[in-house]
């Protein structure tokens, strides 16, 4: 019984005084989040940064649903992900592109990455007072609060001028690798009594590099796991202006705030589960299908254990969504997932976890059948569906799984900021159409 009876009471009453029905907003053409009648996004700016490709357009103007495709300035991810290319460094690169347009040099990339480099060290005392003695216990929300804290840290934090961003964001992307271990390190110490393990960051590592080794108490790694890491960051660091911890950031900079309660923004959009934060929810929901049904089961118990989520009747999965599965612009595929599972393919071997990796594949199937069945539309594994299966095979906890997307994602949100200063610039401010009725002031003591 709600302590607060009277509260529960107004909150029943108000339903009679402010609900606003389903079929007004097609009434009045108001564009529920954003998206129009055939599910697209309602276009809110123009880019340059990347272009997500999940539907075509047939002559009619028809949406034609098609396999996904993405591009980092023009440049298909597949060919930039490709292992004959790769050289280290592919995050990196990528954020160069991302930020300026065009591929570096070799030089330019060594420079880029000094740039990076020079910025990882902490300010004196930040890791003491700020991560240390006040562990959070969500990496996400103490994420938030390290970039806020950030700002006291800056001499001048209010300039938005373009470079003094372009300037602050890359130290911010230099930092959060060892902010999001080391508060990771403050949690389990503090929460689940661990031992405190704090190795501090190499100059001469990549930021995959240096994640792994300050995570792992002997700072350890192979060149192939650096290489996966280097692959799902690369692989998470930008999807154009429309996506919600994107558009986030652009709406809250236009107001010409400063960077870091931008960035504070995002980060609080890319939390939640139905954007950045699925990742952590299909490595919970994975875990309690397999606790049910085990990894021999057959498809048919496969299929009932999706149903059973979707009717919201499956232990811990009571909001009927299959995580992972549905996508705002993909349709029958996301090009990162399947990267991801041919990556995750060939290290499941070297870890000895194929018989769990072929169950993932299974439930994929399913679970985009039974989705297109139940829901009438294509819906495909998205990016965070193998994400979380390829940081458990590196070791990494299920607690880093959305932060890092934060660190990956920061370069994006750096870039769609600058784009939106140098070329649009102007406050976002739609409008809201008011369907409420007028009233009569009536004095309190005759109500
Ligand atoms: C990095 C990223 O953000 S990738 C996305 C990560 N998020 C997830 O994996 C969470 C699960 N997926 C979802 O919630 C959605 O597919 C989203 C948020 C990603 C996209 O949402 P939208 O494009 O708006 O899809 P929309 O909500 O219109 O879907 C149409 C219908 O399918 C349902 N649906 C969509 N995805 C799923 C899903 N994964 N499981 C079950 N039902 C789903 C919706 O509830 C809706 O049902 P309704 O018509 O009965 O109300
Ligand atoms: O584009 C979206 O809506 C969500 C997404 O996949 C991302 O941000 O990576």
């Amino acid at each position: 019984m709600d302590k607060n009876i009277y509260l529960a009471q107004f909150y029943g009453k108000s339903q009679n005084y402010t609900q606003i029905p389903r079929e007004w907003f097609t009434k009045y053409g108001v564009k529920r989040g954003l998206r129009n009648e055939d599910h697209t996004g309602v276009l809110v700016g123009l880019t340059r940064i990347a272009d997500v490709v999940g539907y075509q357009r047939d002559e009619k103007g028809q949406k034609v649903d098609c396999d996904g495709v993405l591009y980092y300035r023009g440049i298909d991810i597949r060919e930039l992900a490709k292992v004959e290319n790769y050289r280290g460094y592919l995050y990196e690169e990528a954020s160069f592109l991302l930020l300026f347009g065009y591929l570096p040099t070799e030089d330019e990339l060594n420079a880029f990455c000094k740039v990076l480099q020079n910025g990882y060290d902490l300010p004196d005392d930040f890791l003491e007072m700020n991560l240390l003695r006040l562990p959070g216990k969500n990496l996400m929300n103490k994420l938030q609060h390290a970039l806020l804290t950030l700002y006291n840290y800056d001499p001048d934090p209010d300039n938005t001028d373009v470079y003094q961003t372009l300037r602050k964001g890359l130290n911010i992307m230099s930092k959060l690798p060892s902010i999001a271990v080391y508060a990771y390190m403050s949690k389990v110490h503090y929460y689940n009594r661990k031992s405190l393990v704090i190795h501090y960051p190499r100059k001469d590592y990549s930021t995959a590099e240096n994640i792994l080794s300050m995570l792992r108490p002997d700072s350890k790694f192979t060149p192939k796991e650096a290489q996966l890491l280097d692959l799902l960051l690369f692989l998470h660091a930008d999807h154009g202006g429309g996506t919600n911890s994107t558009f986030t950031n652009i709406v809250v900079s236009s107001t010409d705030t400063d960077l870091y309660s931008s960035m504070a923004s995002s980060v609080g959009a890319l939390k939640g589960p139905r954007h950045g934060g699925a990742n952590i929810r299909v490595s919970l929901m994975m875990e309690q299908v397999i606790d049910a049904i085990g990894i021999k089961a057959t498809d048919e118990q496969i299929v009932d254990v999706i149903h059973q989520i979707l009717n919201k009747k499956f232990k811990g999965c009571h909001d009927g969504l299959v995580y992972g599965f549905g996508h705002a612009v993909y349709t029958l595929s996301d090009p990162r997932a399947e990267i991801m599972r041919h990556y995750c393919g060939i290290l499941a071997k070297e870890k000895g976890m194929t018989d769990i990796f072929r169950f993932y594949n299974r439930f994929e199937k399913l679970a985009m059948k039974t989705l297109k069945e139940e829901k009438g539309v294509n819906m495909c594994s998205n990016v965070d569906y193998y994400s979380g299966f390829a940081y458990n095979m590196l070791g990494i906890p299920r607690d880093l799984y959305t932060p890092l997307f934060v660190i990956s994602r920061m370069v994006g949100w750096l870039a769609h900021n600058i784009e939106h200063k140098l070329y649009d610039n102007r406050i976002v401010r739609p409008a809201a159409k008011y369907v409420g009725d007028l009233m009569d002031y009536i004095p309190r003591k005759d109500r």
